[in-house]
């Protein structure tokens, strides 16, 4: 697989192919129905496929300002067009003038990437002002255009931002079945303060995560972690450790059958569901009494979403530990 930056003042020679277009965060189950439909509009008339995204984030280009979060960086979209088979990702530089050009401007822009078969969602919206959408698609006679229907759960249509309120609240569970896998983060292990290893008995990794994504809310999670391919269980917390009133916020995790050295290694945490709040115990006994309890619910919670343990490896290609 390819990834190809557009410049839309300069495009380069490419293939002919069936394309989906969007910004494609998360990757939700509404994405996936678009991917596939790409492949097989791709199979069916023997061209190439491909994935059009956007980069930077339009928002970011209108609200500098405005510290943007997503569910997936660009690295992640990559990752899921290779799992998904595509031949190519385009990335189009998302920029001022890209989004003033009019539905004819875009609709040529599309023509001379050598799109055949374009597959969008019935709200998608392009040019200037938004002012195209599939009526103006099915218009033009540059390509031809195929849309998918809603995706829905529950009557209400599967989207990135019906996602990330779900994981800022700690529903991580609803948040999982609107994509199929579980939702990560991924970050480089730091040091943290010793005291999981010292003072508790029970070791952590803690996460310098990348500030793109959306960290879910304060609390205690079962979880997995990846280490290179090697996917582990594990127990998640996100907070201040108020038993030892710390100052800053840490993401750190105990990962289950594990005991070695991964300092400033890049590992992604994965959240299956929230098990509870985070809370102050009055002596770091107390606390350990709990993180023991901790495990054991955490491997229930594992062995219960054995499914979603499963195609999230399936998904991220890790090997899946046992335990
Ligand atoms: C699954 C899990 C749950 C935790 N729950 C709490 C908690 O409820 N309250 C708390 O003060 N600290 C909690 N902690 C944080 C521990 O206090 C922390 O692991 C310990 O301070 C070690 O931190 P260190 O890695 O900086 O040494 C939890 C940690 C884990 C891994
Ligand atoms: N649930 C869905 N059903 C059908 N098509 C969808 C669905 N979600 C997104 N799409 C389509 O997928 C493409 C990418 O969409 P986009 O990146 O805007 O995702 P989104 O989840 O709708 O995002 P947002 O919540 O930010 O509006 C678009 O063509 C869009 O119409």
């Amino acid at each position: 697989m390819q990834v190809i930056q557009i410049d839309v003042n300069q495009i380069p020679e490419l293939e002919e192919t069936a394309a989906c277009i969007g910004f494609f965060d998360g990757m939700h189950k509404g994405h996936q129905e678009l991917l596939k439909r790409t492949k097989k509009t791709a199979k069916r008339k023997q061209i190439q496929s491909a994935i059009i995204t956007f980069e930077p984030d339009p928002w970011a280009v209108f609200y500098p300002q405005k510290e943007l979060h997503h569910l997936f960086t660009l690295a992640d979209k990559v990752h899921f067009a290779e799992y998904m088979k595509f031949d190519f990702v385009y990335v189009i530089h998302f920029t001022k003038e890209l989004a003033s050009l009019d539905i004819n401007q875009f609709h040529e822009m599309l023509y001379q990437m050598h799109i055949h078969s374009l597959i969008c969602g019935f709200d998608f919206r392009y040019a200037a002002k938004n002012t195209g959408n599939v009526q103006t698609l099915r218009e033009q006679s540059y390509f031809d255009v195929i849309v998918v229907d809603s995706i829905n759960d529950r009557s209400i249509k599967i989207s990135s931002s019906r996602i990330e309120p779900l994981i800022l609240q700690g529903q991580v569970l609803k948040a999982n079945r609107l994509c199929g896998f579980a939702y990560s983060i991924e970050g480089i292990v730091c040091h943290g303060f010793k005291r999981g290893s010292t003072i508790l008995g029970i070791p952590t990794a803690n996460l310098d995560v990348n500030n793109e994504y959306v960290v879910p809310v304060v609390g205690v999670y079962a979880g997995m972690v990846s280490v290179g391919d090697q996917m582990y269980g594990a127990m998640i917390n996100i907070g201040n450790n108020p038993t030892f009133e710390n100052k800053i916020q840490t993401i750190e995790a105990n990962l289950f059958n594990f005991n070695d050295d991964i300092y400033d290694q890049t590992v992604r945490f994965y959240f299956l569901d929230k098990i509870r709040d985070e809370k102050k115990f009055s002596s770091a006994k107390e606390l350990k009494t709990q993180l023991l309890n901790d495990i054991e619910r955490s491997k229930k919670r594992l062995i219960a979403l054995e499914k979603l343990c499963n195609k999230t490896c399936d998904v991220w290609q890790k090997q899946y530990f046992q335990f």
